[in-house]
């Protein structure tokens, strides 16, 4: 696209200067806006309007960018920490336009232009999961979720969820044309409700592009975790909401799991034995927020217990050597086959994913156990990186 420069003697905040905006991503950086104050004392300022901006809105002579920047100040003071962290804030500038009314509706629409071409979610569903973690989702919605979403001017219909299941209930009838997107304001348990609500839609294959985002309001919050590391961003709710209003998408595998008559899919891990234990005994210690996992991780670790029987598996490329090799290919195949036939959550529910299962050169480990973890991302938990080489690509 060819860049287009708008000069215009303007007022920042009431203080005089000159502004260029810059549209088109001819010279490589996208669509920005720039400022120098008259007199020269401050050093330019500019915004990306990828990057920095939630929102515009043109009033009077007046244009209001509604920003999200790294505050400079904060940074420094969180590198005196171990590492240095970007951390943003809300701003608002407000240009006054010296040309008046009609420059400034000018600019309004090239802003608003520009915001419409990154193809960001204008309407998004949002479940409140009030239990989670230290039950502080519904404050941190209100403090630091939807004033950003109002800021970005995204449309917003929110759900609190009132017991187990019911994020999954809503997702498996909700009807998806009238949203952009789901949100989690959770841990990964919601998120998980709201994939299997998805997956067992007689519509699946297309409700399945629905984009979900989480944002972290859990005890583990191990995708919020994974999702943001690998974006390069912070960790932290606001971040993770101003991801979201961003767009920024990640695609994942999606892992069918069935027990006896149960099938049920999972995106983040599967455990067994000492995981599936903490995670699951240390409920009554919710009262802690993470800190329970570690609690009750030493409890249990003073006391392991071995779990009985064997995995086999397909090696990723690069741990071909992990495991025995399997000689009966044909029983593992066999009872796949069975599982995939069993009963599922619903009339046209998805069947997970298919695999040349004959032609796979399967491996097995047998037991005892003390534990099986496996993960589709990195981080199982805000803070524990259970698999440092589960790949994920981000696509912004
Ligand atoms: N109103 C509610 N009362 C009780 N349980 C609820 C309610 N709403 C949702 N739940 C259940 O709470 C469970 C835990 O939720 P969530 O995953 O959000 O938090 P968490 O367990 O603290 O975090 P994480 O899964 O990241 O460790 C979910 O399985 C969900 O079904």
């Amino acid at each position: 696209m060819e860049d287009r420069h708008a000069y215009e003697k303007v007022r920042v905040n009431g203080a005089p200067a000159e502004a260029t905006l810059s549209t088109g991503t001819g010279g490589g950086g996208g669509p920005e806006l720039r400022w120098r104050c008259a007199g020269g004392v401050t050093a330019e300022r500019s915004l990306s309007l990828e990057a920095d901006v939630l929102g515009v809105e043109a009033n009077g002579k007046e244009v209001v960018v509604r920003a999200f920047v790294a505050d400079a100040a904060a940074a420094s003071c969180a590198a005196v920490g171990k590492r240095r962290r970007e951390i943003r804030r809300r701003k608002d500038y407000v240009f006054e336009m010296a040309a008046g009314e009609g420059a400034a509706a000018a600019w309004g629409d090239t802003l608003r232009g520009c915001l419409d071409s990154f193809g960001r979610p204008k309407r998004l569903f949002v479940f409140v999961n009030p239990f989670g973690g230290k039950k502080r989702a519904n404050k941190i919605y209100a403090a630091e979720i939807k004033p950003l979403f109002e800021a970005a001017g995204v449309q917003i219909t929110t759900q609190e969820t009132k017991h187990r299941g019911h994020a999954r209930e809503v997702a498996s009838s909700l009807d998806l044309g009238r949203y952009d997107g789901i949100v989690c304001v959770s841990g990964d348990g919601v998120l998980v409700e709201v994939v299997n609500g998805i997956l067992q839609r007689t519509d699946w294959k297309e409700a399945v592009k629905m984009p979900i985002g989480i944002v972290p309001a859990g005890t583990g919050n191990g995708m919020a975790k994974s999702l943001l590391h690998a974006a390069g961003e912070t960790y932290s709710v606001s971040d993770a909401v101003f991801a979201i209003i961003r767009g920024h998408k990640q695609s994942l595998d999606v892992c069918a799991i069935v027990q006896g008559q149960e099938r049920i899919f999972s995106v983040l891990s599967m455990t067994w034995g000492l995981v599936a234990d903490i995670d699951i005994e240390s409920e009554k210690y919710r009262w802690m927020g993470s800190a329970r996992f570690d609690f009750y991780a030493l409890v249990r670790i003073m006391n392991l217990r071995r779990y009985c029987g064997s995995i086999h598996f397909v090696p990723a490329p690069g741990y071909e050597a992990y495991g025995e090799p399997v000689t009966q290919v044909d029983n593992i195949v066999e009872r796949i086959e069975q599982n995939r036939e069993s009963p599922g959550p619903g009339p046209g529910f998805s069947q997970g994913p298919s695999a040349e299962l004959e032609r796979s050169d399967w491996r097995f480990f047998d037991g005892p156990f003390v534990a099986v973890w496996i993960n589709n991302v990195p981080w199982a938990a805000e803070s524990a990186m259970a698999a440092p080489e589960a790949k994920m690509a981000i696509w912004m």
